[in-house]
């Protein structure tokens, strides 16, 4: 469990200071704002694309739903400089399921699969589109065959985002009572069902409804941090500010715990994580007047 001193440590780190850290566990890069964020984030995936075509190879990532930034200027990226993604295999990091691990409404706002359809596949040219049968949506009836056919070839890039505690995909910290997952556990988790977090369906319920967390799906198919981080390449990348700040912080400057999975990163020989000015803030950071009992009086 992360100790609050240290906590309080990494989260006064002004903004300004955090690049370059001595104290950082792994790369940071720090963008102004989401549109310079969603055209790095769409340059680095199609770059290495192109890459690979030039070399003759096909190509395999992991991709998430959100942050939401780069689709328009991928596609846009992809079709002005007419990059086939035609030897591409796309596999979904993760889906939201409804109380009984069913797929929700084709328009419910958090159905991934309708998203990316949308924003994702949509605005590209026909022409240079992944092909149908290498678009891999999770459903909670095909994690076998995914997982078959993940373990078949390495994957090259995983590009992601992530939650309030840290979770890639939908890796949250493991809060059971009675079920307590090591770091090795959680190192070695694969795809599976499962039931969201209270903390996950709050902060959901508060970023997109009003804090009406009846509307949240309370289930999700994830691949697990074995999946996401077996890439060449990890970059995470996130824009959506405060509810992400705390775990970039603790991100950044942690060792390893089980309570954030993202810190699982430092393991990864080729991790880089990226955030806006806003979400690199911390209030803590800008009020060292704040007194907290026992921690820095
Ligand atoms: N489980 C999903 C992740 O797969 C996604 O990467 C993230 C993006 O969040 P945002 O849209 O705030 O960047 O949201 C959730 O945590």
């Amino acid at each position: 469990m992360v100790d609050r001193k240290l906590l309080y440590r990494w989260c006064s780190i002004r903004v300004e200071d955090l690049e370059n850290h001595p104290d950082l566990k792994l790369p940071f890069r720090l963008v102004k704002n989401s549109e310079e964020m969603g055209e790095l984030m769409a340059k680095e995936l199609a770059e290495d694309i192109k890459k690979a075509n030039i070399e003759g190879r096909s190509y395999r990532a992991i991709i998430p739903c959100g942050p939401k930034c780069w689709y328009e200027p991928f596609a846009k990226y992809i079709n002005e400089n007419r990059i086939s993604l035609q030897n591409v295999e796309i596999f979904h990091m993760d889906e939201c399921l409804d109380w009984q691990g069913n797929l929700l409404a084709e328009n419910d706002p958090y159905n991934f699969c309708s998203f990316m359809k949308k924003y994702f596949y949509g605005p590209i040219l026909p022409e240079l589109n992944v092909k149908e049968e290498n678009r891999n949506f999770l459903r909670p009836n095909n994690i076998e065959s995914i997982r078959e056919k993940i373990e078949l070839k390495p994957i090259d890039f995983t590009l992601g985002g992530w939650g309030q505690d840290g979770h890639i995909a939908y890796n949250q910290s493991k809060r059971h009572p009675f079920c307590h997952v090591s770091i090795e556990e959680l190192k070695n988790s694969s795809i599976r069902i499962q039931e969201n977090n209270l903390d996950t369906i709050i902060t959901l319920g508060q970023r997109s409804y009003g804090a009406a967390y009846q509307f949240v799906p309370p289930m999700s198919v994830t691949l697990g941090i074995k999946e996401c981080l077996s890439a060449k390449k990890v970059r995470l990348f996130s824009d959506t500010g405060t509810w992400k700040q705390t775990a970039l912080r603790v991100a950044l400057f942690s060792d390893v715990d089980a309570e954030y999975p993202m810190t699982l990163l430092q393991n990864h020989p080729d991790a880089v994580i990226t955030a806006t000015y806003e979400t690199a803030c911390h209030p803590i950071s800008e009020h060292p007047e704040w007194e907290f009992k026992g921690i820095n009086i």
